[in-house]
């Protein structure tokens, strides 16, 4: 909606039949987004095929469970000026590949960059300001983003980063799950900006691992998407956690949003990577337990601090 109301010409591509009709009809999606009429630049299409034809940017926003699947499918379709831009924040399990790594694999004559930030989808739909950062190796490619979906109510911001920027956007997710959920075990604010803080040194500590650059989680996709994803009550992460914390199972919490919620996946993903690699990360530790261990949430909480590490930041900035 962003680059429609910049006048561009945008396509999307929907199975069903019925939200394709009354896109086109009313410019309102009303499944997804039901108070935010959509600007008439959007035109829902059926056939992947005319979707994409001579299209010159393709912005994958699907669940990261279907990515590779669509990708697979919309590859062979796309003209070979077509450059791609990865929405989505989760890592896919079978390879630990990461987004923009499944993209490249899957289209690799094709231009890769991923966005990522603070970006409540219905929010950003309402045009209340925010922002977000894009990191790609074709700095063509991320000046044609800025161009596309930029406006005085959403400023796009750059880093050459990728891994940090993926890497935050993906492992947010799984402690907007723990914040959700000590909210609802009554814990105060106190405590969920101390799981915010430590989630931080977690983050950082995983992605650097993998190779990022610490100061990219001081940015929009790590600090930034942390502070709107635990502190809010429109993430479906939160969303999730607060029901598992007032004692419903992951099955129920995931169905009674009705949409994605990325951090149970990831954190599956990650607690096996970070035992593998040796990276302390007690927080994801204990949701792990609680969530596939079936400890108990309270127990977990209020013990989680007791292993983890003394130092308040690791990452000191050489004097400048
Ligand atoms: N909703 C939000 O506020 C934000 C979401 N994201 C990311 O965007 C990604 C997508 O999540 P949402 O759009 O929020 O989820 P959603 O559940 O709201 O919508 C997912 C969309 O993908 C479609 N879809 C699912 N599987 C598909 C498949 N195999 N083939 C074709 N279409 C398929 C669904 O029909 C639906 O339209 C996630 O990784 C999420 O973290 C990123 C920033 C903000
Ligand atoms: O990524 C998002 C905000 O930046 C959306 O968060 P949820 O997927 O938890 O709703």
């Amino acid at each position: 909606n962003l680059a429609a109301l910049n006048g561009h010409e945008v396509r999307l591509w929907m199975r069903s039949e019925r939200q394709a009709k009354e896109i086109q009809s009313t410019n309102i999606n009303s499944r997804y987004l039901p108070k935010c009429p959509l600007s008439e630049n959007i035109q829902a299409h059926l056939d992947l095929n005319q979707a994409v034809q001579d299209c010159d940017h393709l912005f994958v926003a699907v669940p990261s469970k279907s990515v590779r699947q669509v990708v697979e499918v919309v590859s062979p379709l796309l003209p070979s000026k077509t450059k791609l831009l990865s929405l989505t924040k989760g890592i896919e399990p079978e390879s630990f590949f990461l987004m923009s790594q499944v993209l490249q694999q899957v289209a690799p004559n094709h231009s890769v960059a991923v966005i990522s930030g603070p970006n409540l989808a219905k929010e950003i739909a309402k045009g209340t300001i925010s922002a977000s950062v894009v990191a790609g190796k074709d700095l063509a490619q991320l000046e044609e983003i800025k161009q596309i979906i930029s406006s005085d109510e959403f400023k796009i911001y750059t880093n050459p980063d990728i891994l940090g920027v993926e890497f935050g956007g993906a492992l947010k997710n799984i402690y907007a799950i723990i914040s959700g959920m000590i909210a609802a075990l009554g814990f105060g604010e106190n405590s969920r900006a101390m799981v915010v803080t430590r989630a931080l040194a977690e983050m950082t500590r995983f992605a650097v691992k993998l190779g990022a650059n610490p100061m990219t989680l001081m940015g929009l996709a790590g600090i930034g998407d942390l502070v709107v994803t635990c502190g809010s009550a429109q993430s479906r992460n939160y969303q999730v956690g607060f029901s598992i914390g007032q004692g419903h199972t992951v099955a129920q919490a995931v169905s009674l949003t009705g949409e994605t919620a990325e951090g149970i996946n990831t954190l599956k993903v990650i607690q096996e990577e970070a035992k593998h690699l040796n990276v302390p990360m007690p927080l994801v530790q204990g949701l792990y337990d609680v969530i596939f261990e079936g400890r108990d949430a309270e127990d977990v909480m209020s013990n989680l601090m007791a292993t983890d590490r003394p130092e308040d930041v690791e990452f000191m900035v050489e004097s400048l």
